[in-house]
């Protein structure tokens, strides 16, 4: 095994040449062992094992810096930098991240998770090292997917600035999580598919390098705009941006790969080598169904099946089905994704309604300014979004719908902890972030069915910006018996009428509030428990209310507590001189890390356990 050789970083260096593609097939096996057991992103990593070898191999870590988009392609890095054993607990509490941190590893330059700041973040580091005068390469590896998203551009404009050397690999295997779109990916294909041209110009470039100062041919043509440089560079949006072209070359074939770094690496300016990859390679479930082994959970790797399945829906499919449903009756609903047609569940609608369907790339803040525009236009648009990508966009939202009051409507998805994503993708900032933005309305469902009625009212009942927050994964049936009040715009729902504390809960948290109540029935307290549903505007009469027979109102939200509900409550609580003590059930003012949804909530005390201590030990304390 050439692979039981990898136990450092750097190892690789000490191959022979002739071991590389055995080692390639080796990182391809274990980590499809690997993620079969504990999930993760398998097809964009099978894509890479010989990309990242030959970057290793041609560049010096961690003095040259690599910093990967989105990073959920860098486990062939995590094993050439030491990490192998820790893949056991790969997204586990506790254990290794599915993305580079700088914490975690000084061969993780920067860490990411959210899309296409690679390059920013790559020229910040060329500028430093110009400025400090210092000398090692900057590498940003960008997917063509992430090449969607408007920072890279962003970046890309002002990569000419950067006088020494600034390397981008463009990983160009046409998918995003599903099929890539737009323009730029249009371009890139036919890049790819000029079979002359690739012909032409790998042996052409390779046959200059080979004579002495070749390098230096091969900047001179480049810089001369003939019609060589047609043939040879044609990826002239880059060569016109200021930044030199090599490639496209075949991003499995590793001595080309070698060659083709090489060559990048003597460039003395911004450069974009553009790799051609297969998502999956190596693997036939994946190669056939990217889409399906982006991100996944554990599965048998002789099927490709998972090892667990649910009959239970999740919020996603309800959302889907229950967007769909509306549709029907109301062609002025269109639905919008930035490149999430799958895990927001509007692949259905884009079968049914294509051309009502929108899917931007990896691209938020254009999403939300383009339904805007859709809503300005006429038509009622629902940007299907997770909570955490959402960030990005809190500008356009303010800008751009909430000033004009337009009737967009916000289906937040993967709002609350999302798990092993960790720290940049769970959805805890959005009730902060949305509750300060004047004209919002945000509304959060109990379970499935509430979901369903609150999107049917942002559409039919509603006319202004409306956000609908729901967490990942399946739909509770702790209410199937309970009989749901019709939605009133900025009003609650009474669950369970008790004295003395008052549980008001948002979302996720009212089946907690309602397994805390149990847990304080045994102690001799018979609890009221409050769905909250709207969050903005809270139900403000509801409050006042409970303050009346209720000692202690407890807010619970499975957001930051800075500028959530609870502190929405306290505020009114104390602006109305209420009688009547406020405890905020929320999460910290901090980062959560990456593992079981369930664990991370004991840690967070957020579960039913340790809310029911806290509010215990707060009573007795009044
Ligand atoms: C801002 C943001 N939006 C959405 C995502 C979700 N997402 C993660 S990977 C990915 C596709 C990336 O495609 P590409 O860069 O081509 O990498 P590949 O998976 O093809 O290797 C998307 C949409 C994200 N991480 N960040
Ligand atoms: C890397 C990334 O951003 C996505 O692949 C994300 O991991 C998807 O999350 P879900 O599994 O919740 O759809
Ligand atoms: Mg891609």
């Amino acid at each position: 095994m050439i692979l039981e050789k990898i136990n450092k970083p750097n190892d690789i260096k000490k191959l022979d040449p002739i071991e590389y593609n055995q080692l390639a097939y080796e990182i391809r096996q274990f980590l499809i062992e690997n993620i079969s057991k504990t999930g993760g992103h398998l097809a964009s990593n099978l894509g890479v094992v010989e990309l990242t070898m030959a970057l290793h191999i041609v560049f010096n870590l961690p003095q040259d810096k690599l910093i990967w988009d989105v990073g959920h392609q860098s486990y062939t890095h995590k094993i050439l930098t030491g990490r192998k054993d820790l893949f056991g607990g790969l997204r586990k509490f506790g254990g290794m991240s599915g993305f580079p941190k700088r914490n975690e590893s000084d061969y993780d330059a920067f860490d990411t998770g959210h899309s296409s700041t690679s390059i920013s973040a790559g020229l910040g580091y060329a500028c430093a090292r110009d400025v400090r005068k210092q000398h090692y390469d900057v590498i940003s590896v960008i997917g063509d997917g992430a090449l969607t998203g408007g920072m890279a551009y962003e970046a890309l404009n002002n990569a000419s600035r950067v006088k020494g050397s600034f390397i981008i690999v463009l990983n160009d295997n046409t998918m995003s999580i599903s099929k890539n779109v737009g323009g730029v990916s249009e371009m890139l294909s036919n890049i790819r598919s000029s079979d002359s041209y690739y012909d032409l110009k790998d042996s052409v470039a390779n046959t200059l390098y080979k004579l002495p100062n070749g390098d230096k041919l091969v900047e001179s043509i480049k810089k001369k705009k003939s019609n060589l440089k047609q043939i040879i560079f044609p990826g002239q949006m880059f060569e016109s941006m200021g930044i030199s072209y090599l490639g496209p070359v075949n991003g499995h074939d590793i001595d080309k790969l070698i060659k083709i770094f090489r060559i990048a690496k003597r460039i003395d300016k911004p450069v974009l080598v553009h790799v051609v990859t297969q998502k999956g390679h190596g693997y036939r479930p994946a190669e056939r169904n990217p889409s399906k082994f982006h991100g996944i959970a554990p599965f048998d790797i002789k099927t490709g099946e998972l090892l667990k399945k649910s009959d239970k829906p999740t919020y996603s499919d309800v959302f889907s089905d229950e967007i769909c449903e509306l549709a029907k009756n109301d062609d002025k609903i269109a639905a919008i994704t930035a490149a999430m047609p799958d895990g927001t569940g509007l692949a259905k609608f884009a079968r049914w309604f294509p051309e009502r369907f929108y899917d931007v790339g990896i691209a938020e803040e254009h999403a939300v300014t383009f339904s805007a525009g859709l809503a300005a236009g006429g038509l009622k648009p629902v940007f299907a979004v997770y909570s955490s990508f959402l960030q990005r966009a809190f500008d356009q939202i303010l800008h751009d719908v909430c000033i004009q009051q337009l009737h967009v409507v916000f289906a937040i998805d993967r709002a609350g902890l999302v798990g092993s994503d960790g720290e940049t993708h769970q959805g805890i900032f959005d009730l902060s972030f949305l509750n300060c933005i004047p004209n919002m309305t945000i509304f959060a469902p109990k379970d499935g069915e509430e979901l369903k009625l609150g999107l049917r009212f942002g559409l039919q009942d509603y006319n202004g910006p409306f956000a609908i927050r729901y967490p990942r994964g399946e739909v509770t049936d702790a209410f199937e018996d309970f009989e749901t009040m019709p939605v009133v715009y900025g009003k609650a729902e009474m669950i369970h009428k008790g004295s003395e504390i008052a549980l008001v809960a948002v979302g996720s948290m009212v089946e907690t509030a309602c397994e805390v109540r149990k847990i304080l029935k045994e102690k001799g307290l018979d609890v009221t428990v409050v769905n909250e549903r709207f969050i903005k505007p809270i139900d403000a009469g509801m409050i006042h209310k409970l303050s009346f027979d209720h000692k202690l109102i407890v807010t619970m939200e499975e957001n930051v507590g800075l500028g959530g509900f609870g502190d929405t409550v306290c505020q009114y609580a104390d602006d109305s001189q209420l009688d009547v003590k406020v405890l905020n059930i929320a999460l910290p003012d901090d980062y959560v890390e990456h593992g079981n949804v369930s664990i991370l909530k004991k840690e967070e005390g957020i579960d039913a356990a340790g809310v029911a201590d806290r509010v215990l030990s707060f009573y007795t304390n009044i």
